[in-house]
């Protein structure tokens, strides 16, 4: 399936999202999708014994949810968007429906029954397609659903018990959330994963393409809605009235007149349910008047254009603690962010705006608060925070980044442009102040506490008794490969400076097994002795001559039978990709990224044998060879 060009339809279209999902906003974001988050104010109260399946009752409350939105735009704010999107995710077990749970109580209940049991997660998610004729508001639905089955293992009561105490299950139907720690509790998934998370995207851009490149007419069932109900909140209406009115509703075209609001609650007559279903509807084509023939918008280059304002938005941000301030008092308004901050109320409110569109924060009536990954990733607290590597590529990259035209002319480093110093020697650079040590140490932290389950587990080290990190900097990896490997014994061999200043960066309970840090430099003295030597993100940096300098020192020190992992992004053998280690090399270091044949070679070259690659497909590749054994 064209991805690209079925969601490139999306593009010069106002696009509402009816949904304070932070997960919705967050899988749409992620695929490029430019929407506004107008969350729905329908209440989830339909009638479910009405239903003659769970998935129609999650269909029909995702369509009241974009309805409501689509008509409270019309009328409220005269602002028609072209399209709604509500989605509605419920899990069906042993032929109940769960929502969100209300209490800890009624998570307890959800959860044990879903102990050791197999569930249904469904989404049903409805497109509406609006449009405005004279003062009326005219809609075109399309729905599906998608189901994925998941298996619970046996839940013990301290478990579940420790699990609702997380918080976790609240906003989330079932009481789980399978992205995170309820992820723990599953035995199985069957089928999208992101639909459990709350958006089917795999249904959605098919359902796309099937409305914006549909197939030839004869096979297309073609049905029109003139316009629908208003739909208001459903909370003060009669029985009686409202079923009557529905059951023509499920028939099909009705007019809305949106200056009257008409409030109305839907009920499913089961025979008749099918009738309401509209997959196989087409939009008529372009609702702005545009032709279809007209220039097809590049998106991946208007991306690219505006990736930098992004880059920034994030940054400052990230720089004024704005999510911080967010985790621990949010949420806010921007009046109050603002007042938090020290910055002016306009400028803090477009800042705050543009962090909603790029989905690192959620909008609502009581104001800006962070999504999930907000919260895990730019927070200076979060779990596996960014926070030092964006401020290091803010205040570092930013402004070598900005004299890249100069570096590309030039072939050099651009330090004495962006920071009136030359990058003599790259690491006496980044210690040459206190201030700018201690953001450079954050920002490998940031990097290496990310990546090192993936570095660790690359491949099995257990049969490694003791291991060397060279250059491994805070101890992120170090203290992974102990909680991995509890028997190996782990040194990390760095600066002196960068020693003294490691004790911020430990982790708060100590381990059975601590690390051992050693001060020196792996250039010049003596390498401490191990089984395994590291060297994670450390080659790229430097340039041939000095690697031929460490490299003869491991393998001198190394014994037969003892190996060497290094840790890199592996380039494929074009050397065009991963985009990340092509774009880290426009920082012109003298030092380069290389492919898997590339890193075979110098390993080979230095007494390294049995080279193996593996890539991870996250943020950092890792090689693993062997010293040689002496021949007999
Ligand atoms: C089962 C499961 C659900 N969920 C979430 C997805 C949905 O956000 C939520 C179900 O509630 P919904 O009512 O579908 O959605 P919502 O209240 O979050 O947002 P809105 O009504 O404004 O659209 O549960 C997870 O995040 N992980 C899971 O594993």
């Amino acid at each position: 399936m064209a991805l690209n060009p079925v969601l490139g339809k999306l593009v010069s279209k106002r696009v509402v999202l009816a949904s304070a999902s932070p997960r919705r906003q967050e899988i749409l974001t992620n695929v490029g999708l430019r929407f506004e988050v107008v969350p729905s104010w329908f209440k989830e109260t339909l009638e479910k014994s009405s239903f003659a399946a769970p998935y129609e009752y999650a269909v029909e409350t995702a369509k009241q949810k974009a309805l409501e939105v689509a008509n409270r735009m019309h009328v409220k704010h005269l602002r028609t968007p072209d399209i709604v999107i509500g989605a509605d995710t419920i899990v069906s077990v042993d032929e109940q429906i769960l929502e969100k749970p209300v209490d800890k109580q009624d998570a307890y209940r959800m959860l044990s029954r879903l102990s050791g049991k197999e569930h249904s997660v469904f989404t049903g998610v409805a497109i509406i397609h609006c449009s405005s004729k004279g003062n009326q508001l005219e809609t075109e639905i399309t729905d599906f659903y998608e189901e994925t089955k998941v298996k619970f293992s046996d839940l013990s009561e301290e478990l579940l018990w420790e699990y609702i105490h997380s918080g976790e299950p609240m906003d989330k139907a079932g009481g789980y959330g399978i992205q995170a720690l309820g992820g723990m509790l599953v035995e199985y998934v069957h089928g999208d994963f992101l639909n459990v998370v709350g958006f089917p995207l795999n249904h959605f851009c098919k359902k796309l393409a099937e409305l914006y490149y549909p197939p030839p007419k004869h096979t297309v069932q073609h049905i029109k809605h003139d316009s629908i109900p208003s739909v208001d909140t459903f909370e003060n209406l009669s029985d009686g009235e409202s079923e009557s009115s529905n059951f023509t509703e499920h028939k099909g075209a009705k007019k809305l007149n949106s200056s009257s609001m008409c409030p109305s609650r839907p009920v499913y007559n089961c025979e008749n349910s099918s009738s309401v279903r509209t997959d196989s509807m087409v939009p008529l084509g372009n609702q702005n008047g545009a032709s279809e023939s007209a220039a097809k918008l590049p998106s991946k280059i208007v991306d690219l254009m505006d990736g930098f304002k992004a880059s920034k938005a994030l940054f400052v941000a990230s720089k004024l603690k704005v999510f911080d301030y967010l985790k621990t008092k949010g949420p806010l308004k921007a009046v109050d962010v603002a007042n938090e901050v020290g910055t002016s109320v306009c400028g803090t409110e477009r800042l705050l705006d543009a962090c909603v569109a790029l989905g690192l924060l959620e909008k609502t009536s009581q104001g800006y608060s962070n999504t999930d990954s907000a919260n895990t990733y730019l927070t200076s607290d979060g779990e596996y925070s960014l926070h030092g590597y964006i401020i290091h590529s803010n205040d570092h990259l930013w402004p070598l980044f900005t004299n890249l035209e100069s570096a590309v002319r030039e072939g050099s480093r651009q330090n004495h442009r962006a920071f009136g110093r030359k990058a003599e020697d790259l690491f006496k650079d980044y210690y040459h102040s206190q201030e700018v040590k201690q953001r450079f140490m954050a920002a490998m932290h940031s990097i290496a506490h990310l990546t090192a389950r993936d570095v660790a587990t690359a491949f099995d080290l257990s049969q490694f008794k003791s291991t060397c990190d060279l250059g491994g900097c805070t101890g992120a990896l170090a203290h992974e490969l102990i909680q991995i490997y509890p028997n190996m014994k782990v040194t990390v061999f760095d600066l002196p400076e960068v020693i003294a200043n490691i004790s911020y960066f430990q982790p708060s309970e100590q381990c059975a097994a601590p690390v051992t840090f050693l001060s020196g430099d792996f250039f010049k003295d003596n390498l401490p002795e191990a089984d395994l030597y590291i060297l994670s993100r450390i080659l790229h940096d430097w340039p041939d001559e000095r690697i031929h300098v460490l490299l003869s020192k491991i393998s001198a020190v190394c014994k037969p039978g003892s190996a060497l992992l290094v840790a890199e992004i592996v380039l494929d053998e074009q050397k065009t990709h991963p985009a990340r280690a092509v774009l880290q090399s426009l920082s012109m270091t003298e030092g380069k990224q290389r492919s898997g044949s590339e890193y075979k070679q110098l390993l080979e070259k230095y007494g390294f044998t049995d080279v193996q690659i593996k890539i991870t497909g996250t943020l950092l590749d890792a090689v693993l060879c062997f010293k040689k054994n002496l021949s007999p």
